[in-house]
C-alpha cells in the first residue's frame, strides 16, 4: 500500500474506549495516514506494524517528552460564536434578563460582516488555541455573517457543526425574522455549507429555545432536517422561570414541546437540561437526544446544578459545553474541571452520591462529547479508522504551573484538567493536519 502522509506519533498516550474505561499505552505510537489512524500501539511493536503498512524509515516521527501526553481533542458541543465578545462580562442578570440587556444587542451587531469577520477569526483561533478539534457552534439568524463563520471554520481546519440561529419571536423586532423567512434562510444556509464540500463542516438546525419559535415552526425545521438527515441544537431546561414560560405557552412540558415539534431525534444535542423531570428524561433516552452539559456557563448565569449522572442512568448521551458567553471562555479544559467542582458540590446535596471523577470527565470531554454529537464513528478516540484528531500536552511550559518533579501520564492528565490552561496545548491535529 502506497502511503499518503504518513506520521508517526511517539509517546505516552491517553484515550477513553468507553464511559468507564480510560486507556494509557506508555510508550505507545499512534500511526496516521492522511485524516485516519492506521495503527495504535506500544512501542515495542511499531517496527511490526510499519513493515504491515509499508512504512519505511522516512517516516516522519513525533517523539513526545516525558512531560507531554497525546490525547484526543477535545469536544465543545456547544457555544455562541457571536457572544464571544461579552466573555466575561453581564453576569449580573439570569437568563432571560441577560438575553435582552447583553445578548441580543450584541448579536445584533453581526449585520456588520467586517464586525462578523473579526470575531468569528478570533473565537475560532481561540477555540483551537484551547485544544478543541470539534465544535458545536451557534451562529446569528444572519445568514451573510454565518456564512462567514462557516468560511472561517474550514479556513482554520476545525472540526465544526455551525447553525444558522432561528428565531420568530419573543426578541426585539430588529432581531427576529417572519417564519417563512427564517425557514427559506436556514435552506439557502444549508444549501451554503454544503456547497463547500467539505468533510469537517457541517450545518445544524438551531431553534434557539422553546420561546423563539413556536410549534408549527418547529415542525417545519423538523421535515427540513429529516429530508436532509442533519444535526439538531437548542436549549433545553436552563432555568426555572423559563421552564415556567414555557409549560405556560406550550401548555406541556419543555420536553414534550420540542417532541410536538418533532425535535428529538437521535442527531438532537439540547444544551443544559437542569430541570427536566422524570418523564421528559425518559422522553430523551427514547428519542437518543442528547444533553451539552455547561457548567460555566450554569454557574455564572446562577442557572442551577446538573447531576450528570442521573442523565447517564437515564441512558442520555452527555458532552460538555463552554457556552461562551454564557460560560466565560470558549475552554473545554476550564469546562472538565468546572464539571468537576459542580459534581462535587452536587454530591453535598445528594446521600451516597460519588462525584465525577477525573477520568469521567476526560471522557465527557473527548468521546462523550463525540458520542452526544454523533460523530463518533469519526472522532472522539484514537480507535483504528477514526479520524485523528488529537492534542499534545505539554506540563512543563515556561508559561505554566512550575513542572518539579516526574509525574506518570495519569498525573500528567490530572494536572492538566485541574490546573492547565491553553498554555499547555503545544499542537493541535485535526484530521491529520496540525491546525496549531
Ligand atoms: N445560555 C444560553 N441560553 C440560551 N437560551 C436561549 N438563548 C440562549 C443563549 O444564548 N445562551
Ligand atoms: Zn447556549
Amino acid at each position: 500500500m502506497a502511503a499518503q502522509n504518513p506520521q508517526i506519533f511517539m509517546g505516552n498516550i491517553l484515550h477513553c474506549k468507553s464511559r468507564t474505561e480510560m486507556e494509557v499505552i506508555e510508550n505507545g505510537y499512534i500511526i496516521v495516514i492522511g485524516s485516519k489512524i492506521l495503527a495504535i500501539g506500544q512501542g515495542s511493536t511499531l517496527s511490526d506494524a510499519k513493515a504491515k503498512l509499508c512504512l519505511g524509515n522516512k517516516t516522519p516521527v513525533r517523539t513526545l517528552t516525558e512531560s507531554q501526553i497525546l490525547i484526543p481533542g477535545l469536544i465543545d458541543t456547544h457555544l455562541h460564536a457571536s457572544q464571544y465578545p461579552n466573555c466575561g462580562v453581564g453576569y449580573d442578570k439570569q437568563l432571560l434578563d441577560w438575553l435582552n440587556t447583553y445578548t441580543y444587542p450584541t448579536e445584533k451587531k453581526f449585520a456588520d460582516l467586517e464586525f462578523s469577520r473579526k470575531v468569528f477569526k478570533a473565537v475560532v483561533k481561540k477555540s483551537i488555541t484551547c485544544g478543541t478539534t470539534t465544535a458545536c457552534y451557534f451562529g446569528t439568524i444572519f445568514n451573510a455573517s454565518c456564512n462567514v463563520l462557516v468560511d472561517t471554520v474550514i479556513e482554520q481546519g476545525q472540526r465544526a457543526l455551525v447553525g444558522k440561529v432561528n428565531m420568530i419571536c419573543n426578541a426585539p423586532d430588529d432581531y427576529i425574522e417572519l417564519p417563512e423567512k427564517s425557514l427559506a434562510n436556514t435552506k439557502e444556509f444549508v444549501k451554503y455549507v454544503n456547497s463547500k464540500y467539505n468533510e469537517l463542516v457541517k450545518p445544524i438546525i438551531t431553534p434557539r429555545f422553546a420561546l423563539s419559535v413556536d410549534k408549527e415552526f418547529m415542525q417545519e425545521l423538523s421535515l427540513l432536517a429529516k429530508c436532509e438527515d442533519l444535526h439538531i441544537q437548542s436549549h433545553i431546561s436552563e432555568t426555572k422561570e423559563e421552564v415556567e414560560l414555557v409549560e405556560n405557552i406550550y401548555g406541556t412540558f419543555y420536553a414534550n414541546a420540542y417532541d410536538e415539534g418533532n425535535l428529538l431525534t437521535k442527531k438532537t444535542i439540547m444544551a443544559h437540561g437542569i430541570y427536566l423531570m422524570h418523564d421528559e428524561l425518559k422522553l430523551l433516552a427514547r428519542r437518543g437526544t442528547s444533553i451539552s452539559h455547561c457548567p460555566d456557563s450554569n454557574l455564572c448565569l446562577k442557572s442551577g446544578a446538573l447531576n450528570v449522572k442521573q442523565l447517564w442512568d437515564y441512558g442520555i448521551s452527555v458532552g460538555l459545553g463552554t457556552d461562551i458567553s454564557g460560560g466565560t471562555y470558549p475552554s473545554v479544559i476550564n469546562a472538565m474541571r468546572l464539571c468537576l467542582y459542580l459534581s462535587v458540590h452536587v454530591s453535598f446535596y445528594i446521600k451516597n452520591m460519588v462525584p465525577l471523577t477525573y477520568e469521567e470527565v476526560f471522557y465527557l470531554g473527548t468521546l462523550g462529547g463525540s458520542e452526544a454529537l454523533s460523530l463518533q464513528k469519526v472522532t472522539g478516540n484514537f480507535e483504528v479508522n477514526k479520524d485523528f484528531d488529537a492534542i499534545i500536552v505539554d506540563m512543563n511550559v515556561e508559561s505554566g504551573l512550575d513542572y518539579l518533579q516526574p509525574c506518570s501520564p495519569r498525573e500528567l492528565l490530572q494536572k492538566f484538567i485541574y490546573s492547565g490552561n491553553e498554555t499547555n496545548v503545544l499542537s493541535v491535529y485535526v484530521a491529520g493536519k496540525l491546525v496549531k
